[in-house]
């Protein structure tokens, strides 16, 4: 469970005093997520989540974070709104932690998403691009195409040891990724949610309901969120023991492709580059998720996700020459 920090009664009506919120009538820990402490709380005002953050988001991205987040409600688009103190910031400090309010979204994850929700996602994906297009915020990618090497020099043999093969495997991807010009490219650049999987998306019945968890987004390419999207809501999920038999769905990917252009054409570029950013973008769950199997230890409280399951489709990618090949 991803609740790494406790809250003392005595904290928690200590920290609600700076807000007008009222006193807590609940306050549960969330067993879902990874890297922060989060909290449902509910006051005389409405639902809530306390978040505190943990190690992995630099305290110093927090204010763009919210910036981010602010900007986007203020648009009307759906997402978790930051509730300001008393004093006017919404950055506050419990338990040694930032912490900070947002509002609740109602919505629920879908555990394995339809056609016509990949379609409302892509809608809701570009409707955030074009929010975004304003906001004067800028971060860059820590987990863009520079760091994927750093991230992979000496993880060979943990590779290898997940399946027999598959240094080698990877190792071909890097020549694909190096040879393509997607990453140097003059590709249409803005704000990207870097993140969006499923279980950051919600829906009422079909339709998209709002974003969570806003905390990989950074300025990069346009089309490279489009391309987290493909490889997190287009491929049929696998199991821990079977990861390498997961497929692309035709019909989902290009319903996401297709809603998201029926909100934001891609240019041609776009188009052309969408198979190496596929590629690319798996890489980076890939590399991540292969370091924390490797730290993670046995018994943890978290259990890491499965790099097993971005191999795949990063062998999946590896034939694919066009956008056509996933239905745009
Ligand atoms: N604003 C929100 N409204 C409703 N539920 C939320 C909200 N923010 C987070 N949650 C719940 O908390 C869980 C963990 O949040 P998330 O931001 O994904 O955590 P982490 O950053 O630790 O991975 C989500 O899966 C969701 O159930
Ligand atoms: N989406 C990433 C892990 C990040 O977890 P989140 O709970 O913060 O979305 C992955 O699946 O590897």
């Amino acid at each position: 469970m991803a609740v790494y920090t406790q809250v003392s009664d005595e904290a928690l009506a200590g920290f609600l005093a700076g807000y007008d919120l009222g006193e807590a009538l609940a306050f549960k820990g969330i067993a879902e997520g990874v890297e922060n402490s989060n909290y449902y709380l509910e006051t005389r005002k409405g639902r809530y989540i306390l978040t505190l953050f943990e190690k992995r988001v630099n305290a110093a991205d927090l204010p763009y974070f919210i910036g981010l987040k602010q900007h986007l409600s203020s648009k009307g688009y759906p997402c978790p709104e930051p509730v300001m103190g008393l004093d006017g910031q919404a950055l506050r400090t419990l338990e040694d932690r930032p912490a900070v309010i947002v509002t609740f979204l109602d919505g629920l994850s879908p555990r394995r998403p339809t056609a016509k929700q990949c379609r409302s996602l892509g809608e809701g994906l570009a409707r955030m691009h074009l929010a975004l297009a304003d906001f004067k915020g800028h971060r860059e990618n820590a987990l863009g195409p520079s760091s994927w090497r750093r991230m992979w020099d000496g993880r060979g043999a943990d590779a290898e040891a997940i399946q027999p093969g598959l240094e080698a495997e990877v190792n071909a991807c890097f020549e694909r990724i190096n040879a393509a010009r997607a990453f140097s490219a003059n590709l249409p650049r803005g704000t990207i949610h870097a993140d969006l999987f499923p279980d950051n998306a919600f829906f009422l019945g079909e339709a998209f309901s709002g974003a969570i968890d806003f905390y990989f987004a950074c300025t990069d390419a346009l089309a490279y969120d489009l391309a987290v999207c493909l490889n997190s809501w287009a491929f049929e999920e696998g199991n821990a023991t079977d990861a390498s038999r997961l497929e692309y769905n035709f019909s989902k990917g290009s319903a996401l492709i297709a809603g998201y252009q029926s909100v934001r054409p891609l240019e041609a570029a776009e188009r052309e580059a969408l198979p190496a950013l596929c590629l690319g973008s798996a890489m980076r769950f890939f590399l991540t998720r292969l370091s924390d199997w490797s730290s993670t230890p046995a018994g943890a409280l978290v259990k890491p996700k499965n790099p097993l399951e971005y191999a795949a489709r990063l062998a999946f990618h590896r034939k694919i020459e066009s956008a056509e090949g996933y239905g745009a």
